[in-house]
């Protein structure tokens, strides 16, 4: 952007600057650190200047908001048209209590849904099951069959709202019941707009949820991928996830590398398939974490649309913008919350929201400063969507596109981290001899990703633990507390609440049209048909989802990880 003589010119006077002012100031105060580092341990410069970015060139690397490769944003007006979705994760107790929580929270301003299931439902087995003893509502809301799902939604029309499911080995249950409840309302499957996180990859890497193993996972994800494309085509059929990455503690780059990865082996999946990049590629949604270092995580979330782009052209040929463009929700950092000074929360979630929203983020999530201690309370709650809104219409952070656009800072950083995720990409194409869909399964299989993020996450301990990182409140600026804020306590007779309705509903049934579903999901499974259409007809018997994860586990085995350990 700057031509060779005035780079001559800068030069020059850097290096009159730094004789002349720095070194004098240097040589008599010195810094307060040897080192300075983002939170990641990328170390940053004292100053960056036109030097720092003197390859970048403005129309390839930057251009302008809502065209390739889209690293100013993906809408050419960004929030100036339409401020980000808030969306706050929600979930516990049963459908009821959810079902009031997403009320209140609409009725509060959030513009989108977001449901956390309770971690049976996650896992994929019914309220009544023994595993489940304990865990019913307990971390997000029990849906054991369709009937909890109308229950969720009961007064919630889904042709007016996007609704999100953190949802992964089973997301292909959740799915069919949510296209069930849209039929039952009437909405016509074409109109429903929502995301699915069926994201099996950052599972098997980092969240360790599954129920089958890595190739079986990757064949459901990929059903539903294909069917949305062609029945619900504003539904994002998966949210590439770098969140839980992160929150296992990889450096941002690793997040963004891996996530990557994983988003260009769906690709591949998909186009081994048959299937039309520029037709399921627009569908394709992600999801990154927001931590502490501002100008990392700004710099991380350009360069992650930049490289998106040109990797979908280049290497799938993709050819429509809709499809180069990557789209993503963020969340605060969980992991960087304290259960110290909880109110200190809610200055770390300000400054993360705030990186997503210089960063460009579709949709966000804040989180509450009780997190560290129990799920969020309704207080707590608000304040983290207050926290949004004050972002939003208080700060001016919304009322220009790429604000840090053009900071020699910034825009140094995106190229630091672009080039250091390549190197990643590469390195992870390599071990699938040129393919990413077997670079990541292999990754997996060998411990490679779960090595690099633990040697990370035990760095950056390692560090804390000899004071080179502060956490206030922590290791430093402690202080004797002998309150705690009041805390959400889920109701001690949800389970018995929820175990009554699933059996009421086993009870009503027709249990034969049950037993030919779960035998027709079966067969599909078994043919290597798309299990979709059978699993939403399962569904819509009231089948439960324990009996339909079952019938996978049947065909396809129980998944057991081989444990690395270095
Ligand atoms: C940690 C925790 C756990 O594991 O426990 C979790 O995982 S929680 C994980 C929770 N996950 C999530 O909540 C994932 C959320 N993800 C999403 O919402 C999606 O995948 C998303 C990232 C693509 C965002 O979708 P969205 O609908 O909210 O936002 P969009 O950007 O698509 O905007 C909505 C509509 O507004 C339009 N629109 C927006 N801005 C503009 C603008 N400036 N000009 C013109 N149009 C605009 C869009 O085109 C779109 O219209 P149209 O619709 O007509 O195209």
């Amino acid at each position: 952007m700057f031509d060779q003589d005035e780079l001559e010119q800068i030069r020059a006077d850097r290096g009159e600057w730094e004789s002349e002012r720095l070194d004098p100031v240097l040589s008599k105060h010195g810094e307060r650190q040897d080192r300075f580092a983002t939170v990641s341990n990328m170390e940053v410069d004292r100053l960056y200047t036109p030097e720092d970015i003197a390859d970048l060139d403005f129309g390839e690397d930057l251009g302008f908001p809502g065209e390739p490769p889209f690293t100013r944003g993906v809408y050419p007006t960004m929030y100036r048209g339409r401020t980000w979705t808030m969306r706050q994760f929600a979930g516990f107790g049963t459908a009821e209590e959810t079902n009031e929580r997403f009320h209140y929270l609409i009725e509060e301003g959030q513009t989108g849904l977001s449901t956390a299931f309770d971690m049976p439902t996650l896992m994929g087995i019914d309220s009544d099951h023994r595993m489940a003893n304990g865990e019913v509502g307990k971390e997000g809301v029990a849906v054991d069959t369709l009937r909890d799902m109308e229950i969720l939604f009961d007064g919630i029309d889904l042709s007016e709202i996007s609704t999100s499911f953190t949802i992964n080995p089973s997301a292909v249950v959740i799915y069919a019941m949510y296209l069930a409840l849209a039929d039952k309302q009437g909405v016509d499957r074409e109109e429903i707009r929502g995301t699915l996180q069926n994201d099996m990859f950052k599972e098997f890497i980092a969240q360790k949820e599954w129920v089958v193993p890595p190739e079986p996972s990757l064949k459901l994800s990929t059903d539903v991928i294909e069917f949305s494309a062609e029945h619900t085509p504003k539904f994002k059929p998966v949210s590439v996830s770098g969140y839980h990455i992160r929150e296992a503690g990889s450096t941002a780059v690793q997040e963004l590398a891996f996530t990557l990865a994983d988003g260009m082996a769906y690709v591949e999946d998909c186009l081994d398939r048959g299937l039309d990049v520029d037709e399921f590629g627009p569908t394709l949604s992600f999801f990154f974490n927001a931590h502490n270092s501002l100008f990392e995580e700004v710099a991380k979330f350009r360069a992650a649309r930049r490289i998106w782009a040109r990797i979908m052209e280049e290497w799938y040929g993709a050819e429509t913008d809709e499809a180069r463009m990557m789209k993503f929700h963020t969340q605060t950092a969980g992991q960087s919350l304290t259960a110290q000074q909880p109110m200190n929360n809610v200055v770390r979630v300000t400054i993360q929201a705030l990186a997503a929203v210089l960063g460009g983020t579709q949709s966000l999530h804040t989180n509450s400063y009780d997190e560290a201690l129990a799920l969020p309370s309704e207080d707590a709650v608000r304040v983290s969507l207050r926290t949004q809104q004050i972002i939003a219409e208080e700060s001016g952070a919304a009322d220009i596109v790429d604000p840090l656009g053009g900071s020699f800072a910034v825009e140094s950083l995106t190229d630091q981290v672009e080039s250091e995720t390549m190197a990643y990409i590469e390195e992870i194409r390599e071990m699938g001899d040129g393919s990413m869909r077997e670079g990541v399964l292999r990754g997996i299989d060998e411990g490679y990703f779960q090595r690099e993020i633990q040697d990370s996450a035990y760095e950056y301990q390692q560090r804390v633990e000899r004071g080179e990182e502060t956490v206030v409140g922590v290791n430093e600026y402690s202080i004797e507390e002998d309150t705690e804020p009041e805390i959400l306590k889920v109701d001690e007779d949800v389970q018995a609440r929820q175990r009554e309705r699933l059996a009421a509903v086993k009870d009503e049934r027709d249990d034969e049209a049950v037993e030919d579903a779960l035998a027709a999901v079966g067969e599909a499974a078994e043919n290597e048909e798309n299990v979709v259409p059978a699993v939403i007809e399962a569904v819509k018997a009231y089948a439960t989802m324990g009996e339909i994860m079952s019938v996978f586990e049947q065909q396809y085995g129980a998944y057991r990880e081989t444990v690395h350990v270095t």
